[in-house]
């Protein structure tokens, strides 16, 4: 203080001499002087506050943002009001400007105050929120059922409660296309209200795929941070076994518990955790009730907003200035790290319920993340009934293929697929990855096993029987997407070592993959709608930005992977994405495919308990799928583009457009020469679609009397070799 006053004292003389002894001057610039300085003083103050604890004061932390409940009265139905929410980021990136002045420039690596976490207590506030008014969602997921029958007891319990409003169920897997509809933008409605019931499984699971989303929009520095901030509230219940997982009790309901109040979620309810083996109906009835008396007693209740499962760590932390890594800044406000050990599951555990689940459907799963199955097709054509279209359209014998994938796993839940329900889905891939070579090994043995099990069936070819035990044909397209597993090139390569030639599909989602694949003997991409709203309803797809990469597929089609033979797959499905043709037309103008499949979809079980949300009136006829071909095929033309309809396999209601390059003379050459495919191959030389083409035979041909059946193979008729039955019984 002594100091200052010294030194003002020496400046007024100063002032004095330089404004020639002028007293009004020199007083000027001195108030001037105390003005800018009192206020610079007030500024470098307010940053320099200290805490109790006598430490500076951090900047405000994102808890600070608060809805201030202590002055909410929500019986009068006023809306909460909000303080000012800071930006989290913004905290980090001012700590780090004012750092930066006195700091000597480090490259990445930057100064910065870590964030502290205020005490639980500080951000308890007070509500009389009666929850009579609002709208409830039950949301469930289950493997085998028993949260399903959980959640729709609570459905029950709840619409008995007499509240304004209905409550809705939903099952995040199957009634649920993109998470971020509710978890990300909050429906608008009044009062919502989250109600979760969830198992938790050891192994892989869709429970997995939801709580990393949570986790990731936390994460997601593009969208609101808080989005749950405009829930009413949340509850979670969940099921468990405390007997046989002790450790892992119900945790991934605790997860998502602290995940939804990270969010911005307010726990109206404590997280409930049930034993199934031990009274589990009776604690859930007692979580039920307990929960309803919730919603409809007045008693004010205890929110305590936006914690983070890092507690732990946050407690121990010191506000001392630490030396934070720029990337790391945003791991400073994650909203998760003590579960973050991040643990690698297998995708397919022998013990898990989706191992089950495929098994029971026939598939015989390959390490922990593939699969093989035997088709109809091969099993007909072991018995002389004929192949599939595959054989009509490039000579494809079925009981030389084997259909495989080296991912189970999906980035889509497509209407029309046979996997739903406990299938595992992801957009990245987060399992153990098994060696390619294991995966072939297995699936040839598989798919070999499953071969020698039709030995005793009658009516088989015993030529046939042999030759099916050297697989000459790979699909890559069973379930799941191929393209997916981390060493698919290896894979291929192994085959093709074999001479066992690949077709595989993928679903237009990985155009990283896709445009790093090596050469196959046929590549298609599924083209499942002709716009991007469409595509949404049927492919349901993981990907935000499912369009954008979908049509980044088509790019590389034409261009990296042009010396292809590739193709489009179009699964038709009556009142989903049979309405347009134009937009299929400009798919093909982008990615000029070689070929076109149309194929009508299969029936493969109602929405009940599958999640297949399909009927039989969304399966069309023959007749209409030939319509929609011939209409395509008119509007392809139309552009100026060289295709017509090649051929057809009316019986697995199966079309095939080609470019007009496959026609020579009259005659189409949609078959395949696989041995010159393998004589190319080897040489290393490049080579393109049209150097192993082969001629189609005619009863394969668009128009054709045989319709595509190959008129060696013995027709058989269900219906009519069951009437023959019953007629000869009856003599
Ligand atoms: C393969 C497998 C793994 C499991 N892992 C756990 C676990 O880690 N923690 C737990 O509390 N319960 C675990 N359980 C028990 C299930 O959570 C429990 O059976 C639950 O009721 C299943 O619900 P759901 O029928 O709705 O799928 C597991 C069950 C199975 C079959
Ligand atoms: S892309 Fe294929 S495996 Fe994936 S959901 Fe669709 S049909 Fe099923």
């Amino acid at each position: 203080m002594a100091g200052s006053t010294i030194a003002v004292g020496a400046g007024c003389a100063v002032l004095y001499l330089l404004n020639g002894g002028r007293w009004s001057v020199t007083l000027l610039i001195l108030l001037a002087f105390i003005f800018i300085s009192s206020s610079q003083s007030e500024v470098s103050s307010e940053s320099h506050k200290t805490n109790e604890t006598g430490k500076p004061k951090s900047p405000p932390q994102p808890d600070e943002l608060a809805m201030d409940f202590t002055t909410v009265d929500f019986a009068a139905k006023t809306k909460p009001t909000f303080r000012k929410a800071p930006d989290a980021t913004k905290v980090v990136t001012e700590g780090a400007v004012s750092l930066k002045k006195s700091a000597k420039r480090v490259p990445k690596v930057i100064k910065a105050t870590r964030p502290v976490r205020k005490s639980a207590k500080e951000i308890l506030t007070k509500s009389h929120e009666t929850l009579v008014n609002s709208n409830i969602i039950i949301f469930y997921t289950s493997l085998t059922g028993a949260s399903e029958r959980t959640a729709r007891r609570l459905y029950e319990h709840i619409t008995s409660l007499g509240l304004t409003n209905k409550p809705q169920i939903l099952n995040l897997d199957e009634d649920v296309d993109d998470l971020d509809d509710y978890f990300v933008n909050v429906p608008k409605k009044d009062q919502l209200v989250y109600i979760l019931v969830l198992p938790s499984y050891e192994t892989d699971s869709p429970i997995d795929y939801f709580l990393d989303t949570l986790q990731e929009t936390a994460n997601d520095f593009r969208v609101d941070k808080y989005p749950l901030k405009k829930l009413a509230g949340f509850a979670v219940l969940g099921l468990g076994d405390s007997e046989s997982w002790p450790e892992k009790f119900c945790y991934q309901a605790q997860i998502a518990d602290k995940r939804l109040s990270a969010l911005g979620g307010r726990r109206i309810f404590p997280v409930g955790t049930v034993c199934i083996k031990t009274g589990g109906e009776l604690k859930v009835d007692e979580w039920i009730r307990g929960l309803g008396e919730s919603i409809t007693d007045d008693e004010p209740f205890v929110f305590q907003e936006m914690e983070s499962d890092d507690e732990d760590e946050d407690s121990n932390a010191s506000s001392e200035d630490t030396l934070i890594d720029v990337e790391d800044i945003t791991k400073g406000f994650n909203v998760a790290s003590s579960d973050e050990k991040i643990e690698i599951k297998q995708m397919v555990a022998k013990d898990s319920p989706t191992y089950k689940s495929l098994t029971k459907q026939g598939y015989t799963v390959v390490g922990s993340h593939s699969g093989v199955k035997i088709c109809r097709w091969t099993k007909s054509a072991l018995r002389g009934r004929g192949s599939c279209y595959k054989f009509a359209f490039y000579g494809i014998r079925s009981h030389l293929c084997m259909e495989t994938t080296p991912s189970l796993s999906c980035s889509n839940k497509c209407v029309f697929c046979w996997r739903h329900g406990t299938n595992p889905v992801g957009t990245t891939w987060r399992w153990q990855v098994d060696e390619p070579d294991v995966i072939l090994k297995g699936a040839l043995e598989g798919h070999y096993k499953k071969i020698k099990q039709m030995r005793g069936v009658p009516g088989v070819d015993s030529d046939r029987f042999n030759e099916a035990f050297t697989v000459r044909h790979c699909a890559l397209s069973l379930v799941g997407e191929p393209i997916f597993y981390p060493h698919i090139n290896e894979f291929v390569g192994m085959l093709h070592a074999k001479h066992i030639s690949s077709f595989l599909v993928c679903n237009a989602q990985h155009p990283d993959q896709l445009k790093a694949l090596n050469k196959v003997t046929q590549l298609y991409v599924s083209i499942d709608a002709a716009n991007k709203n469409e595509l949404k309803r049927v492919d349901r797809p993981l990907y935000k930005d499912y369009w954008d990469r979908l049509q980044k597929c088509l790019e590389i089609l034409s261009t990296t992977q042009l010396h292809q033979r590739t193709v489009f797959r179009l699964t038709l499905v009556k009142g989903f994405n049979m309405g347009e043709v134009e937009g299929y037309a400009d798919m093909v103008e982008k990615g000029l495919p070689s070929l076109i499949e149309i194929k009508g979809a299969t029936f493969c079980g109602s929405s009940s308990g599958n999640g297949n949300p399909l009927t039989m009136q969304n399966i069309p006829f023959y007749e209409e799928c030939q319509n929609f071909v011939r209409a395509l095929n008119k509007e392809v033309n139309s552009r100026g583009l060289e295709y017509d309809i090649a051929a057809e396999h009316a019986h697995s209601c199966c079309i095939l457009i080609a470019q007009k390059k496959f026609q020579r003379e009259g005659k189409w050459y949609t078959h395949i020469d696989y041995k010159r495919f393998f004589e190319l191959l080897e040489s290393g030389e490049e080579f393109t679609d049209m150097d192993y083409i082969a001629p189609t035979p005619e009863w394969a041909y668009w128009g054709s009397e045989q319709a595509g059946f190959n008129p060696q193979d013995q027709r058989f008729n269900r219906k009519e070799e069951k009437l023959k039955r019953k007629l000869a019984m009856e003599v």
